[in-house]
Parts: C-alpha cells; sequence; structure tokens
C-alpha cells in the first residue's frame, strides 16, 4: 500500500509496515489482486455484468468481491448526495477500499457510475496499476427506456436533482482497457468479454 497522506507528520501518524508482502497474499491465493472498475450510466448494466462476473470468477475459484453504488450508499457512504463534491468523497473512498482488497490479493468487481474521469484516474493510481476500467456504453435513451428502478422517470420530471446522463455531467473515459456496448450486445455476451478480458489479463 502507498502511503499518501502528506501532512502525516503534523499529524503524529507513522506509517508501520508489516512482514506479510502483497507477493506473500497473491501467492497463498493463486491469483494477482485486480481492480476492475466499471463505469457507465444508471442502467447501462454495471451491475448485471458485476453479478454474473462475481459468479463465473467464484466457480473458477478465485477470491472475488463486489462493489455497487447503491450497496455502498447504504453504509460506508449513507451520509453522501449526488452534488459533483459528494460524489468524488464516494469515489475516493472507494478507490481506497477497492485498493485494499487489491493488497489483501482479491478481485474487486467496483460498479460506480463514477462520472468524472479525474476520479477514476485516482482510483487507477491507487490500485497501483493492477487496474482494468471498463466502459459500460450505453446511450442515454437506451438506459432511460430500461428504466429498471424509474430514477430516469422521476428525473425528467424534476423530481431527482443532478441525475448522471440528464441534469448532471458523464465524462466517457479517455483511455479505458474495454468498451462493452450494451445498447448492442446481450448480458450473455457482454459478460463474457469482461469475464475473459479479466481472465486473459
Ligand atoms: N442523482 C443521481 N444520479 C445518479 N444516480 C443516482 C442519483 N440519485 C440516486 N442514484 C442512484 O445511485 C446510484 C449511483 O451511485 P454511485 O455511487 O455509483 O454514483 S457516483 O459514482 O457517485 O456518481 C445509481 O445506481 P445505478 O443505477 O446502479 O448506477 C442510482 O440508483
Ligand atoms: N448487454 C447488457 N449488459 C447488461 N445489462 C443489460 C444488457 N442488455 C440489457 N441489459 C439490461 O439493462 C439493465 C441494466 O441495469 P443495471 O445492471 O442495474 O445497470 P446499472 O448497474 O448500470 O445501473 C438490466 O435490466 C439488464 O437486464
Amino acid at each position: 500500500m502507498q502511503k499518501t497522506e502528506e501532512n502525516a507528520e503534523d499529524k503524529n501518524i507513522v506509517w508501520h509496515e508489516g512482514d506479510i508482502t502483497y507477493e506473500d497474499r497473491c501467492k497463498n491465493l493463486d491469483q494477482q489482486g485486480k481492480v476492475v472498475w466499471l463505469t457507465g450510466l444508471s442502467g447501462s448494466g454495471k451491475s448485471t455484468i458485476a453479478v454474473e462476473v462475481e459468479k463465473e470468477l467464484l466457480k473458477r475459484g478465485k477470491a472475488v468481491y463486489r462493489l455497487d453504488g447503491d450497496n455502498i450508499r447504504h453504509g460506508l457512504n449513507s451520509d453522501l448526495g449526488f452534488s459533483a463534491e459528494d460524489r468524488d468523497e464516494n469515489i475516493r473512498r472507494i478507490a481506497e477500499v477497492a485498493a485494499l482488497f487489491r493488497e489483501a490479493g482479491m478481485i474487486v468487481l467496483a460498479s460506480f457510475i463514477s462520472p468524472y474521469q479525474e476520479m477514476r484516474d485516482f482510483a487507477r493510481e491507487r490500485a497501483e496499476g493492477d487496474f482494468i476500467e471498463i466502459h459500460v456504453k450505453a446511450d442515454v435513451e437506451t438506459c432511460a427506456s430500461r428504466d429498471p428502478k424509474g430514477l430516469y422517470e422521476k428525473a425528467k420530471k424534476g423530481e431527482i436533482k443532478n441525475f448522471t446522463g440528464v441534469s448532471a455531467p458523464y465524462e466517457e473515459p479517455e483511455d479505458p482497457e474495454l468498451v462493452i456496448d450494451t445498447a448492442e450486445l446481450s448480458v450473455e455476451e457482454s459478460v463474457e468479454k469482461v469475464l475473459n478480458y479479466i481472465l486473459e489479463n
């Protein structure tokens, strides 16, 4: 784990190194830690894909754990809303959590809208390069027509403010490892592509 706290000395906190290394943990699990970051609009298919990929990886004996926007906002990030500042803080904390899982040697499937490139880059940096950015891509019309939670309907009526794709921005990934076009692909095809990429990398 990289040290990041710049003012550590002022706060009287000192990094304590353990004896077990990242390599030791990976060897024990017979895999490499990885943060698989799924970004895209609400309804693009992030959670659906992550749930299926998790099952497939587990079947293959991999140590895998899913972090999902809705779920994390029930607990760790229940104090945060959807302003740009709160979304940044949401992703900052999740990037740190994902980095800890990666450090433990696990494969993390992180599904968050994560609308800003700067924060996705931060998550990549914290994962020390063991990072796969996947753009789960579907245009806003497709996502709104799916509307699995009825949120686009509410957003269009003005009942939800700052709704991504409607009244808040989404910055498309600049250089993702993988783009999954869920407006064109079936769920099965999308899952297969993501799974193969993870297993091959
Ligand atoms: N205003 C607004 N904009 C976008 N999404 C909203 C909003 N309000 C609630 N929701 C619900 O919150 C889920 C997204 O949370 P995330 O933590 O992934 O968002 S972010 O990364 O901080 O932008 C998102 O889940 P997904 O549909 O799975 O993406 C929604 O269910
Ligand atoms: N190729 C695909 N990949 C993932 N989901 C898809 C795909 N095609 C259609 N869908 C549907 O789109 C919806 C996506 O919802 P969800 O996974 O909750 O999205 P998100 O987590 O991005 O908000 C689901 O109803 C799913 O069945």
